[in-house]
């Protein structure tokens, strides 16, 4: 099953690699001159030595230097263009894939699928585009090229010809070793070097914690052992890949010697001429570099082979979004039918079986102790984690037939941990469009009652916020958060605990823009702890242990509360009697 699904992320990536077949043609037909050019060389010595140094002519020496001249000319130009145009099929490589990737990488973690490799993926897509554009994938193009260099050798003598193959055979059995031995610790040092970036990230993104809690030390204890495994596993990769590039290096400038030392023996017993001699060990050079090339830059062709491996995987577990009908702009009515939701990853459910019924204009507040399930229904209703089994419908359609980002201009949401974006403040409200509609913007943060005090900010709307906040107070970024959730007027607003921030002025606001959302005939969900949060909600749905434990109009709720906090009062009071 697994297989199956790499295999076809694994055609998604071929397919896109294929839209570039013509220019890797090209490519093909450029290297096969730049490899005829490169007898350019070898042929130009046997005629200096053969024929300049035996006729003694000046006219000739000129003549052939001009045409070698423009030779190489032609050589440099074509190897240039080759260049260019795999630099073009890298990058078109990773704009085709970008999009997909990215998609693939958000949605991972709310599938539980791929995980590792969705931390990895946007890495792995640059791996595979920086092998395409490597030197080293060229030398694969050189490569068929080879035996015709061998074929020349032969051609100037067969015990030559003998010597250069069994020179390649040796260095491709390096090559293969080479292959063997190091792909296990290149792996292992990608991975930790991983590892510690991802952590020194993490520690930096939470510097302020770091700072306050007296944690600068044991971070940075935690981030040198990551940082020292990942020196120490790059050290052993780079042993390994040195030791492989070392031998080979000096096995082929001992070859081409010994070419030379068997050429100037068969000159003396008369079988070769001095040109033929020079000319040969140059050809096996010339043979034998793509070999070399190859194996000097594995860790390129490990990396993007890992990273073709993990993207296959990626892209088969986390399938493309199917088209979705469009859908007309709903109206404000949500039915929550059985709803049971298991959080990604997780075995048991921690919302069960939970139905409910929404109507324009109401507000529900949900309430429940820590970890009985709000912020798990607030997940849901926005559509973030699938609902295991029972459906969440929006005006009659189940939340999985809107596509997600329609679905997300429907459906505004306050998470309970408000995390802005490195941007403006206009910016973060417009949910980062590259096109912030200015008029839309300030409209949502008047009535998530922001608008003034983002006026009395050094840049008003366009104050510089960073993704923790920056200048901004916890409930500076609450009321962003709020005119975030409120931009585009969706129908429905999902607000998870939205005055966990807010003194008195922020509270009374919040709940002015909640009666304005009621008046508009919106939803408005509100997922509290805080009893004011609730002041302006209709209905209350009390969440226990993940169940539903009432639902029904707010006063209804409570006095059924109350008096069931009574009664356990008494019954607790008359036990305690009685014992
Ligand atoms: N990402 C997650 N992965 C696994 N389990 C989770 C995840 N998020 C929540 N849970 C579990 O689901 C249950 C409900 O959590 P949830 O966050 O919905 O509670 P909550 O009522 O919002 O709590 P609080 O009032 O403290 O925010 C808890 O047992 C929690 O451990």
């Amino acid at each position: 099953m697994v297989d199956k699904l790499t295999a076809q992320g694994r055609a998604e990536l071929t397919n896109t690699r294929k839209q570039s077949r013509g220019l890797y043609w090209m490519v093909a037909v450029f290297s096969f001159f730049v490899n005829m050019l490169m007898l350019t060389g070898p042929l130009y010595m046997l005629n200096v030595y053969d024929r300049v140094l035996g006729s003694r002519s000046l006219e000739t020496l000129i003549a052939l230097s001009v045409l070698v001249a423009f030779l190489y000319g032609m050589m440099g130009i074509m190897d240039y263009v080759r260049g260019r145009i795999m630099a073009r099929v890298g990058a078109r490589f990773q704009a085709g894939m970008d999009r997909r990737v990215f998609a693939a990488v958000l949605k991972a973690s709310t599938i539980n699928k791929a995980r590792n490799e969705a931390a990895t993926g946007l890495r792995d897509l640059e791996s595979v585009q920086r092998l395409i554009t490597s030197p080293a994938l060229m030398a694969v193009f050189d490569l068929p090229w080879t035996p015709l260099f061998f074929l020349g050798i032969f051609i100037f003598h067969p015990l030559m010809g003998l010597l250069g193959i069994v020179g390649g055979v040796i260095l491709i059995a390096v090559a293969i070793t080479n292959q063997l031995t190091t792909r296990k610790p290149l792996q292992k040092a990608n991975a930790a070097t991983f590892q510690s970036e991802t952590m020194g990230a993490q520690i930096r993104q939470e510097s302020e914690m770091v700072h306050a809690l007296g944690m600068r030390d044991a971070a940075f204890s935690r981030w040198q052992i990551a940082r020292a495994q990942s020196l120490d596993a790059t050290i052993a990769a780079a042993d390994g890949a040195g030791t492989f590039s070392a031998m080979t290096k000096t096995f082929r400038l001992f070859l081409q010697s010994a070419m030379l030392g068997l050429g100037a023996y068969l000159v003396l017993r008369g079988e070769l001429t001095p040109g033929a001699m020079i000319a040969g060990s140059i050809l096996l050079g010339r043979a034998l570099a793509p070999i070399e090339l190859i194996v000097g830059q594995f860790a390129t062709f490990q990396k993007g082979r890992e990273g073709w491996k993990n993207l296959s995987t990626l892209l088969g577990n986390v399938p493309e979004d199917d088209a979705r009908t469009t859908l007309p702009q709903p109206a404000a009515r949500i039915i929550a039918d059985q709803v049971t939701v298991v959080p990604p990853g997780e075995q048991t459910a921690s919302l069960r079986m939970i139905s409910f019924a929404v109507q324009p204009g109401q507000a529900v507040g949900v309430i429940g102790t820590s970890g009985s399930g709000k912020t798990t229904l607030a997940r849901a209703l926005t559509g973030v984690w699938r609902p295991a089994g029972g459906k969440i419908r929006l005006d009659g359609a189940a939340l999985d037939q809107y596509n997600p980002d329609v679905l997300g201009q429907h459906i505004g949401y306050l998470p309970q941990r408000v995390q802005l974006f490195d941007g403006t403040i206009k910016e973060n409200i417009a949910r980062m469009s590259m096109q912030p509609d200015d008029a839309a913007v300030v409209a949502a943060a008047k009535k998530a009652a922001a608008h003034e005090m983002i006026l009395n900010l050094p840049d008003g709307y366009d104050t510089r916020v960073t993704s923790n906040g920056g200048r901004l107070s916890g409930g500076q970024i609450q009321r962003v958060g709020l005119a975030r959730a409120m931009y585009g007027n969706p129908v429905v607003l999902v607000l998870d605990e939205p005055n966990s921030n807010l003194d008195n002025e922020g509270s009374n606001a919040l709940n002015n823009a909640i009666r304005l959302c009621k008046e508009e005939g919106k939803i408005v969900f509100i997922m509290a702890h805080r009893p004011n949060a609730i002041q302006e909600c209709d209905l209350l749905l009390v969440i226990e242990n993940g169940a539903r434990r009432a639902f029904g109009p707010k006063d209804q709720v409570l006095q059924e509360m109350v008096k069931n906090a009574d009664q356990i009062k008494q019954t607790s009071g008359k036990g305690a009697g009685v014992s």
